[in-house]
């Protein structure tokens, strides 16, 4: 990791606490990330995972404690200013993309932090800008075709271009390699690591349920069970087998080759 003295605060939440129905979903959360942090975030199914992502993403307010997102304080600052400034990947997302809108459009409208094409005038950099995303993302080819027609892993790559359109100052994905087949996934791994890997890049947060689908460049973890932070810090040393068997409730060994986990029961 370079330049730890001058990284700047990029998420801030202190003492987060999400309550719903009488159950805290987060509870109690202290997580900061730097400008040149990338992070994987892992936990079981229904460990909090995504409602902390929505949290990063001030698409919801905590019911106490307080979260700072680019050093605006939510609750504080106008949400539709801040939210162009964060590059976001999640099933919401897709689910509210029309699916007879082009790839192009899909990433183009980005700019204009809309869904759904209507009368906007793109310029020339918009449309240079989101095919160049489309092409680096490997997904060129299809920028004319409509959004439903497209499989499973070409449209999470252009959903991840989608949420660069805009230069995010963060990035965050939500299971950006969920269904896909291994081919897809090794090859989206490898696309996030040089994305990870470039100093130039956003800060970035994935949230996943599988080791294997950790880019080899990411620098920490947060492991979360039951709302409940397990462990956080840099990756060596918070992704342990004792720290993961802890959040899934059962032992398992997990190894690491080259830069790629795998875990597997004890
Ligand atoms: N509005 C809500 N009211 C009550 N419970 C909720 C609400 N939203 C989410 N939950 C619950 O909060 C818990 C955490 O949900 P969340 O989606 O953040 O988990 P997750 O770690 O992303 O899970 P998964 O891996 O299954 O996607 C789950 O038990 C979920 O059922």
């Amino acid at each position: 990791m370079v330049n730890v003295g001058q990284a700047e605060r990029i998420i801030d939440i202190s003492d987060a606490v999400i309550r719903r129905g009488g159950k805290n979903l987060i509870n109690r959360v202290d997580w900061r990330v730097d400008s040149d942090q990338r992070w994987v975030v892992l936990g079981p199914n229904g460990a909090g995972k995504t409602t902390l992502l929505n949290l990063a993403a001030a698409r919801s307010h905590p019911t106490s404690g307080t979260v700072e997102i680019l050093d605006e304080t939510v609750g504080k600052v106008d949400l539709f200013e801040l939210r162009p400034r964060i590059g976001l990947s999640t099933a919401e997302v897709a689910a509210a993309l029309p699916s007879d809108e082009t790839a192009l459009d899909v990433v183009r409208t980005a700019a204009w932090s809309v869904v759904g094409r209507w009368r906007e005038d793109y310029d020339e950099y918009d449309t240079e800008r989101a095919m160049s995303l489309l092409n680096w993302l490997g997904v060129g080819s299809l920028a004319d075709r409509t959004f439903g027609t497209l499989s499973e892993g070409e449209r999470k790559r252009v959903l991840i271009s989608r949420a660069l359109m805009n230069d995010p100052e963060v990035l965050l994905l939500d299971e950006p390699a969920a269904g896909l087949d291994l081919g897809a996934r090794e090859g989206l791994v490898a696309t996030l690591s040089s994305l990870a890997a470039d100093p130039a890049s956003p800060a970035t947060v994935l949230v996943t349920h599988h080791v294997e689908e950790i880019p080899p460049s990411f620098t920490h973890a947060l492991i979360l069970s039951g709302g409940d932070i397990v462990a956080s810090g840099p990756i060596a040393e918070t992704l342990t087998a004792e720290a993961l068997s802890k959040a899934f409730g059962m032992p398992l060994i997990l190894e690491n080759r080259g830069g790629r986990y795998t875990a597997r029961a004890a």
